[in-house]
């Protein structure tokens, strides 16, 4: 459910009447998405998406996702571009939200994406890191150790309910984690949540890379990592090594990773598993039942967290 706020006609036709992008033909709600309301549009020049940001994106923050995406766009990485109003502006207001419209990408997300398709994102996700590399902005990731902390404290006293010991393991983690944490990788714009309803395809080709809303600086390993967590584990929990390597080497094959990263990887794993499960945990123990913000189950990341301590070396992970 990614609604919140409803949008009437007249008074979006009003709103695009400052956008060149012609008259409003129709519109619709798109039910997919987590954290902002989302509308097709179609108009008399084609198909736009709007954007109204919810109250977990802050407005200060929208000039950085925006910008990003413009730039990146302007490198050749397949992404929305945001369209400037006739008054130069990109952010207006609509239904009191700040409102944003960017262009359409056509393609589909995957439910059960292929060793083909892992490959397509490593390559994309290296491709992002390079184009990203001189972009003017930045910002700190909000969601880094200091982040999770915050995220940690107010969940863990509840922890057990979703999981008998999960407090306990989750103090250790924070222990290793906070003396511990690779320091020094090379580090730029990452996207931070690129996970496979994050990534479009049209049949195994990539065609577009979507919402830029956790992008940040931070260790590019770190952003292999996430994909690692979000593209190459079966429904099963099992790690899926045939993903692994294609995800891995198509990452490689336009951006090596040097040997630091590498060794870093099942650290970086871990701590990624973790920024999810806390996200999901936070919202699983605080979101009411039926309420706007979808919870997603945050046992799946308990499972890749197990799974990552268990790791030996970064070439279980399909590492040549
Ligand atoms: N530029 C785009 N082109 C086509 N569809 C898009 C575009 N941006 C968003 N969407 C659609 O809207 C949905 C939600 O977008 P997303 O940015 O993931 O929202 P949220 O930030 O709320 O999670 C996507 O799953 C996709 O269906
Ligand atoms: N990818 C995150 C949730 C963020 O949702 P999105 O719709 O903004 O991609 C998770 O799986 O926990």
């Amino acid at each position: 459910m990614a609604v919140y706020t409803d949008v009437a006609e007249g008074e979006l036709g009003a709103f695009l009447k400052h956008y060149p992008v012609g008259d409003l033909l129709s519109y619709k709600g798109i039910a997919e998405g987590t954290e902002n309301s989302n509308f097709l549009l179609h108009t008399s020049s084609g198909s736009y998406i709007l954007t109204l940001y919810e109250k977990r994106v802050d407005k200060a923050d929208l000039p950085f996702f925006l910008g990003l995406m413009g730039h990146l766009a302007n490198k050749g990485v397949s992404c929305p571009l945001p369209v400037t109003a006739h008054d130069g502006s990109v952010i207006g207001t609509l239904a009191g939200r700040p409102a944003v419209i960017i262009t359409f990408l056509e393609g589909l997300s995957l439910r059960r994406p292929t060793a083909t398709h892992c490959a397509e994102v490593g390559k994309a996700l290296a491709a992002l890191h390079l184009a990203g590399a001189d972009f003017p902005m930045t910002r700190p990731n909000a969601l880094a150790i200091d982040g999770w902390r915050k995220l940690w404290n107010a969940a863990r006293d509840r922890a057990d309910e979703v999981e008998p010991g999960l407090a306990a393991e989750v103090d250790a983690d924070f222990a290793d984690f906070e003396r511990n944490w690779p320091k020094g990788l090379p580090a730029g714009i990452i996207h931070a949540d690129l996970f496979p309803d994050n990534v479009f395809f049209l049949g195994e080709k990539l065609s577009g890379l979507i919402d830029f809303y956790f992008a940040c600086d931070d260790l590019y390993a770190y952003d292999v990592a996430t994909c690692l967590n979000a593209w190459c584990f079966e429904k099963d929990f099992s790690f899926n090594l045939t993903k692994g390597k294609a995800l891995l080497a198509g990452y490689q094959s336009v951006r090596p990773l040097s040997a630091e990263e590498k060794a870093a990887l099942p650290m970086l794993s871990r701590g990624s598993a973790l920024r999810f499960m806390l996200t999901r945990l936070y919202d699983w123990l605080t979101v009411p039942d039926g309420g706007l913000v979808m919870k997603r189950d945050p046992t799946e990341y308990i499972r890749r967290m197990r799974f990552h301590r268990a790791i030996k070396s970064a070439s279980e992970y399909g590492l040549a």
